[in-house]
């Protein structure tokens, strides 16, 4: 282990075991006008798992990650991160919970890394924005202290010797490994990875499958992902859910989901096979 995780993993480790809840989505149902988008859906991450969420396009997936981070209402059902409820919380409230996400779609093109790092660190900022703006001495030594944890952080993911570069200057797999980053600062108790390998080349998606491992091995938190990348999802996952049209059709270990019956008929129907999803 580097001396940057041992670091990070150190601030992990202070944290008190119950810390790390389970994520359980019971019976969520989302409709929009006339269409089911999720249809009674349930399923648990185990603390300190990953947990992959896949299925053929339109299946429910972002649905449901929309759901879990407060951007979209249930219709009906719960998600519970431990004793919170969390489908009647707003998106910041949710995150202050420690819940914190990546987006498929990266709009990253604005600031400095460490600009960017210091968004996620807003999130668990006690100095207000007065203090901070007005230089306040505890305000000044807190922004001072969370630099220090977003550099670290950036150094853990491979970003340090950019830290101070423009986002818009670095290259695609950097810029995705930004947005984990973010989340990352934010401290998470669950992370929500949306696709962080969707639009990378060989050599990046292998990278960041050794970064996602990394921290999974480091870092006291759970892990919920959504990829297209099949070979991702096996090599990370500890435990597998399956949409299709909006409903669970399959759920387990990866080697057992990937030949279960129904889990190929569903891809087959959608034209591929969950083997050669990531050569879409
Ligand atoms: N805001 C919305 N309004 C209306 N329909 C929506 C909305 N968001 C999603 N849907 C619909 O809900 C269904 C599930 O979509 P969702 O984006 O959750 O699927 P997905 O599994 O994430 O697909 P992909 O892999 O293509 O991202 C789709 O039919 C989609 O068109």
């Amino acid at each position: 282990m580097t001396s940057t995780s041992q670091t990070v993993d150190r601030a992990a480790s202070s944290r008190r075991a119950d810390e790390n809840p389970p994520l359980i989505v019971s019976d969520l149902t989302v409709r929009f006008a006339g269409l089911v988008a999720l249809d009674a859906v349930s399923f648990t991450v185990r603390p300190g798992t990953v947990h992959g969420l896949i299925g053929p396009n339109g299946a429910g997936k972002s649905t449901c990650f929309n759901v879990v981070s407060g951007v979209y209402e249930a219709t009906s059902g719960s998600v519970h991160l431990g004793d919170n409820e969390l489908t009647s919380l707003r998106p910041h409230r949710i995150a202050a919970l420690g819940v914190a996400r990546t987006f498929q779609n990266i709009v990253l093109t604005r600031g400095t890394v460490a600009d960017n790092l210091m968004l996620g660190r807003h999130t668990i900022t006690r100095a207000g924005f007065v203090a901070t703006a007005l230089r306040l001495p505890l305000a000044t030594t807190e922004q001072r202290r969370h630099r220090a944890r977003a550099r670290e952080i950036a150094q853990f993911v491979g970003l340090g010797a950019v830290f101070d570069a423009p986002v818009a200057a670095l290259p695609y797999g950097d810029r995705k490994r930004v947005e984990l980053a973010r989340a990352l600062c934010m401290e998470p108790r669950l992370l929500m990875l949306d696709e962080p390998v969707a639009g990378m080349n060989t050599a990046e998606r292998a990278a960041m499958a050794q970064t996602i491992e990394q921290v999974r091995s480091t870092l006291d938190l759970s892990i919920l992902l959504v990829e297209h990348d099949m070979g991702l999802v096996m090599r990370l996952a500890d435990d597998v859910t399956v949409l299709d049209f909006g409903r669970r059709i399959a759920a387990g270990r990866p080697d057992e989901v990937q030949n279960d019956p129904e889990v190929v008929r569903a891809y087959l129907g959608s034209g591929r096979t969950p083997e050669h999803e990531e050569e879409q």
